[in-house]
């Protein structure tokens, strides 16, 4: 197993600051040219149902314009099949979203949906797309995930981040155990490992340093951390404490 740990920089928030004022910058593409520059191995970008941040034009822009592989986060819908299989990119996260919610609260419940998710990914793999899911480290939810057909699972990290804020360090760390088995299990199955959300420079290295997963997805803090530091050195600083979790 390679010892690399992909980094793949979320911008999702660069278009949050842009839509807060109608106007036509930060962009987004800039941003992420800028992360692929810093040394981040890809680019994420969710385009949610409602458009808060990552617009239809953007993930045509990202696909146009990016070195590095593009992986585009979408709800499980028909609307967003049909753009994944209109752009072809690189990676497709499938993630759960309610309109209401202020960021994605858990993880998809795929083993409830198995009938349907099968049909909804097979056209994806078809087409060359590397689909992941985006769940929690629940065995059941990881098994569903290799049943339906999908090559890459993504580990929702938002609840050891929260717990780590609160305060809450035996949840935390609870969360962080139950993260690494899911990690293990996911791959004895044949899964690729990804994780992310939620994850800064004080919560990164004890996921970056569980062996199985491949790939950490790092969005808002990066771009929040960008405001003091600039975007270059707030990535290269990630980059480095990812690599140093490794050994
Ligand atoms: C699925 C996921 O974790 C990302 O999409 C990330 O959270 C950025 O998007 P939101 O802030 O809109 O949830
Ligand atoms: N899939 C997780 C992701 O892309 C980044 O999440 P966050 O760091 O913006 O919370």
């Amino acid at each position: 197993m390679s010892k690399k740990l992909r980094l793949g920089v979320n911008i999702d928030h660069v278009a949050t600051i842009r839509n807060a004022r109608g106007s036509s910058y930060p962009s987004p593409v800039r941003a992420a040219k800028l992360a692929e520059a810093a040394g981040a191995d890809g680019i994420t970008a969710h385009l949610r149902e409602d458009r808060r941040h990552i617009r239809d034009s953007d993930i045509e822009a990202l696909r146009a314009e990016l070195s590095t592989p593009l992986n585009f986060e979408m709800a499980p819908t028909p609307e967003m099949q049909a753009i994944a299989l209109r752009h072809i990119p690189h990676a497709c996260c499938i993630v759960p979203e309610k309109r209401e919610e202020v960021t994605t609260e858990g993880g998809l419940d795929v083993a409830a949906d198995q009938a349907r998710l099968t049909e909804y990914v097979k056209p994806l793999v078809d087409a060359g797309i590397r689909v992941s899911m985006f769940i929690g480290h629940e065995p059941a939810q990881i098994e569903a995930s290799a049943r339906i057909g999908a090559q890459v699972i993504e580990l929702h990290t938002g609840h050891y981040c929260d717990m780590h804020f609160a305060g809450r360090f035996d949840e935390r760390d609870a969360e962080l155990e139950a993260l690494a088995a899911g990690a293990a299990y996911a791959a004895e199955l044949g899964l690729e490992v990804h994780a992310g959300h939620g994850l800064t420079y004080d919560t990164v290295s004890p996921v970056a340093a569980i062996k199985q997963i491949r790939e950490l997805n790092i969005g808002h803090f990066l771009i929040a951390e960008a405001v003091f530091l600039g975007l270059r050195p707030a990535v290269e600083h990630m980059r480095h404490l990812m690599d140093a979790a490794r050994g």
